[in-house]
């Protein structure tokens, strides 16, 4: 497992080390011993959650808030994925910079995103299965979000915005402005 802190503190690429045989390939998808030793962060993750998308859905921004923010290990299993990371800690010196980088079957690349991140991704492939442990459980009334094409956030999303397909409760999310005024 090769891991590199990307340019945003507290947010890690990980690369698993896959061994392929005639069988197939194999690779430890998490391991909580080489994680803490290679990042120095302590992880508890106590839900792992899943879902499916056609090419062009587009899920986020979102977060939990207060007690309920959530550290993320996320990953796609089949199909690939946009994948985007906004540091919204309100002291960091990166606050408003996003990470983005493609999650596919094929790298097997992972990010964790650490609490006090905005996460969304967008689907590049019809049947993507993305993956990811979180540490903190899910609660409904601690959700909160940022609308995806927020100008000052200036996420490049590669495709045109007329083939999203958004959840309603997505497209009504607020601008990154309204939450820090
Ligand atoms: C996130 C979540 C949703 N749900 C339910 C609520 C709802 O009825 C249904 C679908 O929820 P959503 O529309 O919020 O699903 P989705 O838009 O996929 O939400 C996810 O988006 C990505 C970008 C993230 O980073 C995740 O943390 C999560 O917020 O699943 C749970 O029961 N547990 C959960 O942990």
């Amino acid at each position: 497992m090769e891991i590199e802190q990307t340019y945003l503190n507290d947010c890690y690429l990980i690369s698993p080390r896959v061994f392929a045989d005639s069988r197939g390939t194999f690779f430890e998808s998490f391991n909580k011993k080489k994680f803490e030793e290679l990042t120095g962060h302590c992880v508890e993750f106590v839900q792992d959650n899943q879902s499916t998308s056609q090419k062009g859905v587009l899920r986020g921004l979102h977060f939990q808030m207060g007690n309920f923010a959530q550290a993320k290990l996320v990953r796609v299993i089949q199909g690939s994925v946009l994948d985007v990371a906004v540091d919204i800690r309100p002291q960091s010196e990166t606050l408003g910079q996003h990470f983005s980088l493609v999650l596919s079957a094929e790298n097997n690349k992972q990010l964790y995103i650490p609490q006090g991140f905005a996460h969304g991704f967008l689907v590049l492939e019809d049947d993507t299965i993305f993956s990811y442990k979180c540490d903190s459980y899910y609660n409904k009334a601690s959700e909160g979000g940022i609308i995806y094409n927020d100008k000052s956030l200036n996420i490049d999303w590669k495709l045109p915005e007329d083939a999203f397909v958004i959840s309603e409760k997505d497209k009504e999310l607020p601008t990154f402005e309204t939450l820090f005024k």
